[in-house]
């Protein structure tokens, strides 16, 4: 990818995403990263050898690819700062700000722009990624290639072409590693309780997830069927599984999703109005 590609934000997200890219072989003097403070940026810089920059109207001067990966809430402030050298620069405009919808952004930033709404989640640090992308208007096919190429580079990429369904991509995907993080964390308080050392309970959880997750993916099965497959009539798997669905895990999952894209539509309201 022959791109330049500058992250306004240093952050967890942005770190995930620019050591995918380095690790898929992407030149790390093609990625900039900014920040207010040098002390903020050293993370990155250490840890990937990309270019940093204090001044976000200088990093962005020669970017083909300019990632928004600042926090919603300064959003606003941040754009507005950087309007003038967009509109001169015209390059693709990459937001990953949850609650935040691309026309918001596009006026931010003076209007006319191409821009690509993304929902990355931070296993893009580990080529595991899973995205959301949505394309406005004045985004060429090209820049569409570029910006798939670049999160398919950390993961995997599905387009919606409805931007109201990004509200359900953090549900499922943005904000969910950490719900399978709860879960590790569940299982590895539980299984000390039943005994076992707590770095055991650790990696036995974990490698079961992998293991899930990797059959999952490869298989023509449905999770239901395997699961199912597991679950030996009258067995222990059974007891467990009965044990959840009787305390309604099912509901808590769709109440949970439900809660955090209710939050993504309250803050594009919060945000776009002030
Ligand atoms: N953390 C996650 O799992 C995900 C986060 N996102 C989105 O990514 C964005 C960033 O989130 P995080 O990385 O978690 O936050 P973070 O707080 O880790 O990173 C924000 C970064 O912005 C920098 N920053 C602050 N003011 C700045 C300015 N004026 N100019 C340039 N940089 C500035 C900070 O120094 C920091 O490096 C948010 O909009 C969030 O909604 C999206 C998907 C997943
Ligand atoms: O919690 C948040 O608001 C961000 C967006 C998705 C994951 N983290």
């Amino acid at each position: 990818m022959a791109t330049n590609i500058t992250f306004i934000g240093a952050g967890n997200m942005a770190s995930a995403i620019i050591g995918g890219l380095i690790d898929s072989g992407i030149a790390p003097d093609s990625i900039t990263a900014t920040s207010p403070t040098e002390d903020m940026l050293r993370p990155v810089s250490q840890r990937f050898g990309v270019n940093t920059q204090t001044d976000n109207n200088a990093a962005i001067c020669n970017a083909d690819v300019v990632v928004l990966a600042v926090k919603p809430q300064i959003m606003r402030d941040v754009c507005e700062a950087m309007q003038e050298t967009v509109l001169q620069q015209r390059p693709l405009i990459v937001s990953i700000a949850a609650g935040l919808d691309a026309e918001t952004i596009n006026q931010w930033l003076g209007g006319g722009h191409a821009v690509v709404r993304c929902m990355p989640n931070t296993p893009s640090l580990v080529g595991y990624g899973a995205s959301g992308l949505f394309a406005n208007q004045a985004v060429t096919s090209e820049q569409r290639d570029t910006a798939a190429q670049m999160m398919e580079a950390v993961g995997i990429v599905e387009w919606v072409e409805d931007e109201a369904l990004i509200d359900a991509v953090i549900a499922v995907s943005g904000s969910a590693p950490a719900y399978f993080f709860l879960m590790f964390e569940a299982m590895e308080e539980a299984a000390v309780k039943l005994g076992l050392p707590a770095d055991t309970a650790r990696r036995l959880a974990i490698q079961t997830a992998l293991g899930a997750a990797t059959m999952a993916q490869r298989s023509e099965d449905t999770p239901a069927t395997l699961k199912q497959n597991v679950m030996s009539p009258g067995g222990t798997t059974e007891r467990a599984i009965q044990h959840m669905e009787d305390a309604e895990l099912r509901k808590t999952i769709a109440d949970a999703m439900q809660a955090c894209a209710d939050r993504a539509q309250a803050m594009s309201k919060e945000l776009s109005a002030g």
